[in-house]
């Protein structure tokens, strides 16, 4: 479905990524982790046409995503949700307005596909007319992900999408990943420097360090025999896995 290849991408004289290479399959949950400015976010916005690569290629269905003449095909194949949902949905948009604008893009927005998708989401009919400063920031982030999913995706990119929710909401959107995954047939590319809550969610990961993936394996392998330094580093930098911890 997706493939990566020798992607790379230079800020002027910074080289951030380096010779990127990955493939995600349909139905894949895959998890790409590594720290702060290690290049996660950069791979995300070359996938979504929101940064140009300095070289490689980003083929959806063979089709090179870079591209101009191929990119209108996959538009609504491919949805991002971002880190902070308040900065992500309009501030004067009721939440009925956010979720029906993809859709009035790109199909039909009737008030019964957009109660369906909050329902999907665990919201419901009572949010339609409210605004984002009248919910929580897990709620504001529901209300993304149901305008991510309008278009019927069939990848979804998570950018670092638990990192502004309590650990108890993050515990919550963990769950409705999980049931959206199922019902809706989407595959994930799940962003994050948070080593547990990827083997959570994730069946394969990605590591990167400095622009490189360093390790591309299973979550049970991540965990039980990781293979790189820098995995070992970021397995003992996590509460979670005090065996790492020497
Ligand atoms: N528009 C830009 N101009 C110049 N440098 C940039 C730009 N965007 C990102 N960078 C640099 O590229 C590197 C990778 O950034 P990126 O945001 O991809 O990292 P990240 O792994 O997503 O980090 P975080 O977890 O903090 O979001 C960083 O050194 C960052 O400063």
């Amino acid at each position: 479905m997706l493939q990566v290849k020798n992607l790379q991408k230079a800020y002027r004289s910074k080289q951030v990524l380096h010779a990127i290479d990955f493939a995600i399959a349909q139905g894949e949950i895959v998890g790409l982790i590594g720290m702060s400015g290690s290049g996660k976010s950069t791979i995300a916005k070359c996938i979504m046409g929101l940064d140009k690569p300095s070289g490689g290629d980003i083929l959806w269905n063979d089709q090179s995503l870079l591209k101009w003449s191929a990119r209108s095909s996959w538009r609504q194949d491919i949805q991002i949700v971002f880190q902070d949902p308040r900065t992500s949905l309009n501030p004067r948009w009721t939440v009925r307005r956010s979720i029906a604008e993809p859709l009035r893009n790109y199909g039909s927005a009737t008030e019964a596909r957009i109660v369906q998708l909050l329902l999907e989401v665990g919201l419901d009919e009572r949010y339609l007319n409210r605004y984002p400063d009248e919910l929580s920031t897990g709620q504001c982030q529901r209300v993304c992900i149901a305008r991510a999913l309008a278009l019927k995706p069939k990848l979804l990119i998570l950018d670092e999408p638990l990192s502004a929710l309590d650990v108890s909401i993050q515990a919550q959107m963990l769950v409705l990943l999980k049931q959206l995954h199922l019902s809706q047939q989407v595959s994930y590319l799940f962003i994050s420097h948070d080593i547990a809550v990827v083997s959570e969610l994730c069946e394969r990961v990605l590591v990167i360090e400095k622009g490189t993936i360093v390790e591309d394996t299973t979550a049970i392998r991540l965990i039980s025999e990781p293979k790189h330094a820098y995995t070992r580093k970021l397995l003992a930098d996590t509460p979670t896995f005090p065996q790492f911890n020497q």
